[in-house]
């Protein structure tokens, strides 16, 4: 009996058998299970829970859930504790299922599909119970399911399952098969309706209490006056100022709200920009760097005019006809005097949004211009001081500024202009109203009691709109700082939603090119224009040419950065763009040409993914680029600092972080553009004579200009002007470019 319940555990055992291209890693601690050990039962579980969400219909491979589960274990190893179900819980939600641990008293057939705890810790996925009976999943079984008797289960079952659902989102992406999420910006509004039906109750109430001050002034003239009544003077007092209080007290709760679904609305928002920044598709040709910057920074007039306040006036606005009815049924046709006053009040504001939409681009063009100018100014402060670019800088920068200075100037005249015309506007409705309900006292229709309300309630209809020409000036910012960021909002990502990849858990690395153009100009003449081209998996390739031929831009498409405009890049026989981004990511390895780092500490660059939880990795990769001796001496080691810009690190010790980065990453295909142009030739030998072994049977794409690097490489191709002009043996196609250069000489 519990051999069967034992043989779940086959599954990690067999598994761990598979953990081909997982480094091995030291124990940490003599005690508990070893970082090997974690590791085999972190595959086995992605396994699990990959089978899992399969059998949920959705798609999530083992290995997108075990580096989840590495990040996991590495907590998990600091703290000295295993996986525990609410990580898987966890994982299979970042997957977009609804998953929780729950607890069970009886084991029903409800309760399945899930995962079930072990009472020793290990995990089972059970597909279904029937009758007497559990499905369970074994993947050495025929149909992978094996049937355990529940009488031989219920002892070693720990009570525990994860049940994960398919969300109601993930159903509408899988059955109606658009993207349900709407617009970017509004769409996130629409997930807070809830506070915004609140917001206008609250809104309600606060109008209607607020009218009470107008009641008060016409009781006390037309009643208590006349009549002397001191007791219901003071009852009336009591009453309208329990409504003050009660107003404020509706008003604060209501900008609480407000600014609690702002919040909401501005995190989810940052973070989708973020996520649409980050998953980006590379298209040279369309954007520039400082344009998504401004664009971003921009961001923040969005969140500014998205405050409690702007929600508040507009809020107010629809209960301005609740005052108009008041008005009518106290001052009857002195109401159409408010409306003429409320229209004159807003009309301008809305004629001159296009010329205010039209100052804010400006302004905010220049101003982005003048950012990208101070970064320029910052990072390459030593180009400009041995360029002597400092005076164009300070020229370009005076007239940037100066335009950005006149426009927004121009801008906030536009603005005051407005709101002095709404407050203007709003004294004279109410002088015009006082004056036309003088009259009809005169004339017996009307009391001053009914005069003084009136005024109170002019005031409080009109005043939102004294606000919302204000409000509308600052909309012109927010439109067009919109703009810009819809152009990132709505850019072409790697990944697109609702696309369902093709899922390779390993590339082998053999790729076919057919008749491939690229060209980074539409205009212009391709600049890698191949008619055919084939490498098989495992070789090593170099790419040779002059400068400017298109041996960096073969090498992103290779990588699969670029997308080629015409014809096909096919790996491992399946077009480049139908394998899905993560897996080419993590089987497709690129070392550009310049490394770039991030500010942070050198373990933070060499551990981008954060899976790496081990020093001692980063220390053999370091050995490996050759730059291990300098770290173990060095007081700071892997803490080193990388400042802002990415500065701390030579050049040549930059192109080495590269290299240790390759070599974490452990990929099948690597493709290397003058990896070794920064390294000193000492370095240079010592790293080519490690990467004949390293390198084994990957497929390698190298561009160089270096002699030793060749050596690893058994073919050569030569681009010029992005054309193949020479593909054959290494040995052959030089001695064919040394006899050239000899008939030359
Ligand atoms: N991001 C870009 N936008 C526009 N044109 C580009 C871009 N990158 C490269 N080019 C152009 O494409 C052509 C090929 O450039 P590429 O960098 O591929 O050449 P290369 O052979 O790698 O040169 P090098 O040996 O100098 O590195 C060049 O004429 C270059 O001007």
């Amino acid at each position: 009996m519990t051999d069967r319940v034992i043989a779940f555990d086959i599954n990690a055992a067999r598994v761990s058998g598979a953990a081909d291209g997982v480094m091995p890693r030291p124990a940490i601690s003599p005690s508990g299970p070893s970082p090997d050990q974690r590791l085999v039962r972190a595959k086995a579980r992605a396994e699990l829970a990959s089978a899992y969400a399969g059998l949920l219909g959705a798609e999530l491979p083992a290995s997108d859930v075990l580096e989840q589960m590495l990040l996991a274990i590495g907590e998990a190893t600091e703290s000295g504790a295993t996986i525990k179900p609410e990580s898987i819980a966890a994982v299979l939600r970042v997957a977009g299922m609804t998953a929780s641990v729950e607890s069970i008293d009886a084991l029903t057939p409800g309760q399945w599909p899930a995962l079930a705890q072990m009472a020793n810790g290990q995990m089972v996925l059970v597909a279904a119970q029937e009758g007497e009976s559990l499905f369970i999943y074994d993947k050495t079984c025929p149909d992978q399911r094996a049937e355990v008797p529940l009488r031989e289960f219920s002892p070693h079952f720990s009570g525990r399952i994860i049940r994960a659902r398919t969300s109601l989102r993930q159903l509408e992406e899988r059955h109606i098969g658009e993207d349900t999420k709407g617009h970017w910006f509004w769409g996130a509004f629409r997930t807070q309706r809830r506070a915004f039906a609140e917001v206008a109750l609250g809104s309600l109430f606060a109008n209607i209490l607020a009218v009470a001050v107008a009641l008060f002034s016409l009781q006390v003239y037309d009643r208590v006056i006349p009549h002397q009544s001191e007791s219901t003077l003071w009852v009336l007092a009591l009453g309208a100022g329990l409504a003050l209080v009660l107003e404020m007290g509706l008003k604060l709760a209501r900008s609480g709200l407000m600014d609690l679904a702002g919040r909401r609305i501005e995190l989810s928002v940052q973070g989708l920009l973020m996520d649409r920044l980050l998953g980006m598709k590379a298209a040279p040709e369309k954007r520039a760097p400082s344009q998504l910057f401004a664009a971003m920074r921009e961001f923040s007039s969005v969140r500014e005019f998205f405050t409690a306040s702007t929600i508040g006036t507009l809020a107010d606005i629809p209960f301005l006809f609740v005052f108009l009815i008041l008005v009518a049924s106290i001052g009857g046709p002195l109401v159409f005097v408010l409306i003429a006053g409320a229209v004159l009040m807003v009309v301008p504001g809305m004629f001159l949004q296009k010329k205010m939409v039209a100052l804010s681009q400006s302004t905010q063009g220049a101003s982005s211009r003048a950012s990208r100018l101070l970064h320029e100014a910052i990072y390459e402060h030593e180009t400009v001081a041995t360029t002597r670019g400092a005076d164009r800088i300070k020229r370009i920068w005076e007239e940037l500024t100066t335009l950005s200075a006149v426009k927004s100037s121009e801008q906030r005249k536009l603005a005051s202009a407005l709101t002095y015309w709404a407050q203007m506007i709003q004294q004279g409705t109410y002088i015009t109203a006082v004056v036309i309900g003088a009259y009809m006292v005169f004339a017996g229709e009307f009391t001053v009691g009914s005069i003084i309300a009136i005024g109170i309630l002019t005031s409080r209809t009109l005043a939102p709109l004294t606000q919302l020409a204000g409000t509308l000036a600052r909309w012109s910012n927010v439109k067009s700082a919109l703009v810009g960021l819809d152009a990132i909002a709505g850019a072409e990502q790697v990944q697109s939603a609702g696309r369902r990849y093709l899922r390779a858990e390993t590339l082998r690395g053999a790729f076919e090119l057919r008749h491939l153009e690229f060209r980074y100009d539409p205009e212009a003449a391709p600049t890698v224009e191949i008619a055919g081209l084939a490498i098989p998996q495992g070789q090593r390739v170099a790419v040779l040419g002059a400068n400017g031929s298109g041996k960096s831009t073969l090498l992103k498409l290779l990588a699969g950065l670029y997308e080629p405009q015409n014809g096909r890049l096919l790996l491992d026989g399946i077009d480049i763009g139908q394998i899905h981004p993560r897996d080419l990511r993590r089987s497709v390895g690129y070392l550009s040409q310049d490394v770039r780092l991030f500010a942070g500490t050198l373990r933070d660059n060499l551990n981008l993914t954060q899976l790496e939880r081990d020093d001692e990795r980063l220390y053999a990769a370091l050995d490996f680029a050759g730059l291990g001796p300098f770290l173990r001496n060095h007081p700071r080691g892997l803490d080193l600092p990388i400042r802002d810009g990415g500065e701390g690190l030579s050049v040549g010790q930059r192109q080495s972080i590269g290299w240790a980065r390759l070599w974490l990453q452990d990929p099948q295909v690597v493709i290397l553009d003058e990896p070794t142009a920064a390294l000193d030739t000492t370095l240079e030998t010592t790293l080519v004579s490690r990467l004949d072994g390293w390198l084994g049977d990957r497929t390698a794409i190298i561009a160089t200009h270096r002699v030793p690097i060749l050596s690893l490489t058994g073919r050569t191709l030569i681009l010029q002007n992005g054309r193949l002009a020479v593909d054959g043996p290494r040995d052959a196609v030089l001695a064919h470019l040394n006899q050239a250069k000899g008939a030359q000489a």
